[in-house]
């Protein structure tokens, strides 16, 4: 790892190369669900889609396919797309045939959303369906929120700065009371979704974003950075749980516009 800072609750982590970073990543994963486990007999992950998908894969590989416990696994999105669950754009697809297909998760514990009704049904269904779990305490509750505090919430971050399908100045940034809400306006396609809002995202135990290359590092910059303003100008600067831990994902081209990072142009 190139440079490893932060401060009490969230740390930067940037690395040289993506396959540095997703060593890391694995090695991140690995360890909070072993912890996760060893308290609670369960993991509770939610995945989001793009990138971040691929730099998971080394957990498909010796020796995480073999330590991890991948049956205590139960798995969420952060976002979805509402299309069908075999659609190219299904964020589910993407996690299925690039990770949870390869490793033994039991496949009730895998809840994708109900790609058959619209995108507000959608979003009502998957809160139901997480509300069913908080009280059978497999996701627990935030003793500061009324919200589900999920082990680890993994995002990826657009070159805007959006993360989950919270984008920029869209209202659903603002959504308070609902746990999972819609949007059918989606800046980038497809326009249908549902995602996590706010208070979930940020009553996590662990929230990790992962962002690299040159078209993050302006948003990463805005996001990381104290620029000046009351409030963060993207997405991604307002995810800080507010008791659990952030930590950033970065390699040496998004973390190019850090101030004082060793990697500023
Ligand atoms: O639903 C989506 O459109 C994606 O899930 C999206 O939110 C993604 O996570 C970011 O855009 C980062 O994607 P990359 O890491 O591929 O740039």
């Amino acid at each position: 790892m190139a440079l490893s800072g932060g401060h009490k609750d969230r740390e930067l982590r940037v690395h040289e190369s993506l396959d540095e970073l997703s060593t890391d990543l694995a090695d991140y994963i690995a360890e909070l669900s072993e912890a996760s486990v060893k308290e609670r007999g369960v993991f509770t992950i939610a995945l989001s889609g793009g990138s971040l998908i691929g730099l998971m894969g080394k957990l498909c590989e010796a020796p995480y396919n073999k330590t991890v416990d991948w049956a205590k696994w139960y798995i969420f999105w952060a976002d979805e797309r509402v299309v069908a669950k075999n659609h190219a754009d299904s964020n589910y697809k993407l996690a299925k045939d690039r990770l949870l297909s390869k490793v033994p998760i039991i496949p009730s514990h895998v809840h994708s959303i109900n790609d058959t009704v619209s995108a507000e049904e959608a979003a009502d269904d998957y809160e139901f369906v997480i509300r069913q779990l908080v009280k059978s305490r497999v996701i627990s509750v935030s003793d500061i929120s009324d919200c589900p505090k999920f082990d680890l919430i993994l995002l990826g971050m657009g070159p805007d700065g959006h993360v989950a399908s919270l984008f920029p100045n869209h209202s659903a940034l603002e959504e308070k009371d609902e746990w999972v809400t819609f949007i059918t306006d989606s800046p980038k396609p497809p326009p249908e979704r549902i995602t996590f809002t706010l208070p979930v995202i940020n009553s996590a135990s662990n929230v990790a974003i992962v962002a690299t290359g040159d078209s993050k590092a302006e948003a990463v910059h805005l996001a990381v950075d104290d620029v000046g303003s009351d409030s963060p100008s993207v997405p991604a600067g307002v995810a800080q749980p507010l008791k659990g831990k952030l930590v950033w994902f970065l390699d040496k081209a998004s973390a190019s516009k850090l101030e004082g990072s060793q990697f500023s142009a």
